[in-house]
């Protein structure tokens, strides 16, 4: 099974999760403590299993040190081991996720595989793990209007301007995975950020959002472009199609300030 790339991708993310549900559960600990030693388990453990099964691959982790080498190698995993780090300090909160990407240098550099584990949903009724080695299949909209899911903590100023135009409703959650998933899953029809990021905060949902035949791309349109030498990539928009003329035509007209 771990032969598959997609299905790697899915069981990293899945340990890792078990381990952070484990370090939640067992620690004892709270507020920024646990927030660390999540981060901290599932990053070592994550870099300890990419290195077992697959040793020629580079690595790129929110917490490792870049060492640029990945900018020389064909394939290189980009790795979130906790994204919603606060929400995850939160317990009994479920919006924390953890991120595993696969990019590769082919055309031109792409995402290749994508695994989103959202541990804390884990109960035998509700899928927990995204990837895309099972393409998710999203519903039809559910909502007489759009929702557009946005930062429980920093929600920017602008979607709400966004959503008036639309005439949507704003869906408050943590974690940039547990949002575009949230997409994928029906709970909300788009994700629309600007002013932060990093590649790991993107790169594993976008690929499954992608595969689910969900619209991806930067706020002006281009492309999502991964395992680039600064990592910063502050805007990203995931929504169902039909809805993203609307939204990249709203940005052109007000920008997001
Ligand atoms: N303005 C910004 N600058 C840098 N990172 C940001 C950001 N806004 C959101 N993020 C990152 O995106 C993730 C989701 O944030 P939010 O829940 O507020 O939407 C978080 O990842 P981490 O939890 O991995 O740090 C957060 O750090
Ligand atoms: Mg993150």
């Amino acid at each position: 099974m771990l032969a598959s790339d997609h299905l790697l991708a899915a069981w990293l993310a899945e340990t890792a999760g078990r381990r952070l549900l484990e370090v939640r559960a067992t620690s004892g600990l709270e507020g920024k403590e646990l927030k660390d030693a999540g981060d901290l388990a599932a990053h070592e453990l994550l870099m300890e299993l990419v290195a077992e099964y697959r040793p020629e691959d580079g690595v790129l982790s929110e917490e490792g040190k870049d060492s640029k080498e990945r900018l020389t190698q064909d394939r290189v995993w980009i790795i979130d081991p906790l994204d919603g780090t606060r929400e995850f300090s939160e317990p009994p909160r479920d919006d924390w996720a953890v991120h595993v990407a696969l990019w590769a240098s082919s055309n031109g550099g792409e995402l290749i595989a994508g695994a989103v584990a959202q541990p804390a949903l884990a109960d035998a009724s509700v899928q927990s793990t995204f990837h895309t080695g099972a393409a998710p299949v999203v519903p039809p909209s559910t909502s007489p209007r759009p929702r557009i899911a946005v930062s429980r903590s920093r929600p920017p100023a602008f979607v709400e301007a966004l959503a008036e135009e639309l005439g949507a409703e704003l869906v408050p959650m943590g974690s940039a995975g547990v949002k575009m998933m949230s997409v994928v899953r029906d709970i909300s029809d788009a994700y629309v950020h600007a002013g932060g990021q990093y590649e790991w905060d993107s790169a594993a949902p976008v690929a499954v959002a992608a595969a689910a035949g969900l619209f991806t791309s930067r706020i002006d349109g281009s492309p999502l472009r991964y395992n680039q030498d600064d990592v910063y990539l502050p805007d990203v928009i995931v929504c169902r199609p039909e809805l993203s003329e609307q939204i990249l035509s709203f940005i052109k007209r007000h920008g997001v300030e």
